[in-house]
């Protein structure tokens, strides 16, 4: 089985911040993720900047689209986006659209199941209809309340739909193993990595434990 990708949350809004922070993980990330409030600030140039800084890395955007999938992914496709994310939540239509996008671009759009509230529904039908990748995601105001992405990850997992899961919802070193032993293939780390004292350091530490788990 492929080892599972672990994916960085960028998450600050300073855009030499972000440039700062991926030069110090992506030697032990695969995916250097921009995060919602990050792209809304910074835009396409962010996109541009990391694309040609990191060429070994992937590049999400997090656009979490909500409406006119295809005309706002577009752009971000053709600056270099590898993968952008749709909201589940969104119309039918509009995650077809980023999936179009996606495709005419020879990139990935992913299904966020934040909020959603038949998730099996949503994935199912999402995977039926082309997308990559699943989101499996426990946003920020939702762990602030409490909650963890495990469930949904468990539901999403006995689906066995053929297409990768992401999971994000503040994993760390203590949970990012059984995370993917619970059939994530995308691990997505934010707070745990940003908010080390070593973020480099907290990265090389998660990398072992995928490539372990
Ligand atoms: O996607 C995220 C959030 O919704 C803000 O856009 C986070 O980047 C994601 O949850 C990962 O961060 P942590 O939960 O801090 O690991």
């Amino acid at each position: 089985m492929a080892k599972a990708l672990i994916q960085m949350a960028l998450d600050s809004l300073d855009f030499d911040q972000t440039i700062a922070l991926a030069e110090q993980v992506a030697p032990y990330v695969d995916i250097l993720e921009i995060g919602t409030p990050c792209i809304k600030y910074n835009g396409l140039e962010l996109v541009t900047a990391l694309k040609s800084k990191f060429p070994n890395n992937l590049i999400l955007v997090d656009l979490k689209t909500m409406d006119a999938g295809e005309y706002e992914a577009t752009p971000f496709y053709e600056a270099g986006a590898d993968i952008c994310t749709v909201l589940g939540v969104s119309d039918k239509a509009t995650m077809g659209g980023v999936i179009k996008a996606a495709n005419a671009n020879n990139a990935e759009a992913q299904i966020d199941l934040i909020s959603v509230k038949d998730k099996k529904a949503v994935a199912t039908e999402a995977a039926r209809n082309g997308a990559q990748i699943i989101g499996v995601h426990t946003g920020l105001d939702a762990q602030a309340a409490g909650q963890t992405p495990f469930a949904d990850l468990k539901d999403i997992a006995s689906l066995n739909l053929g297409v990768r899961i992401s999971v994000a919802g503040g994993l760390n070193k203590n949970t990012i193993q059984d995370t993917v032993r619970a059939g994530a293939t995308i691990v997505v780390v934010g707070a745990a990595i940003y908010g080390a004292d070593s973020p480099a350091e907290a990265a090389k530490e998660l990398r072992a434990l995928v490539d372990a788990a």
